[in-house]
């Protein structure tokens, strides 16, 4: 079990570090565009699964959207701080 906050903060040592076989690095090699299809189907995925599948399946579908998010955050050198500042 991890937080918003503690993937955020791996995620930030593996664009750093780059580790072989990451998806994360990966994904932004491929880029903001590749990247925002992919936070588009996650959206989708989460509808989807809250109107149609289970709680549990509404539930890791938005844990895959949180990622994907941070993912072009990370994308585009945002902060933590930067989206917060908007809650
Ligand atoms: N939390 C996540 C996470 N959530 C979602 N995903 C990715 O997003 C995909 C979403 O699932 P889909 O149903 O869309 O799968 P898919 O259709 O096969 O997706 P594609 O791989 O084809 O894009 C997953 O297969 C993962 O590739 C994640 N990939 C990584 N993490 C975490 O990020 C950290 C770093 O991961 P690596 O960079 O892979 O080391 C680790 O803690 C991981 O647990």
């Amino acid at each position: 079990m991890k937080t918003f906050e503690q993937l955020f903060e791996e995620l930030t040592e593996t664009k750093r570090t780059r580790p072989e076989g990451s998806g994360t690095v990966a994904r932004l090699d491929a880029g903001v565009h590749s990247i925002g299809k992919k936070v588009v189907e996650e959206a989708a995925e989460v509808w989807m699964a809250a109107e149609y599948e289970s709680k549990e399946q509404a539930a890791e579908e938005i844990s895959q959207l949180l990622y994907h998010a941070q993912v072009m955050m990370l994308a585009l050198d945002l902060e933590l701080k930067d989206v917060y500042r908007y809650l």
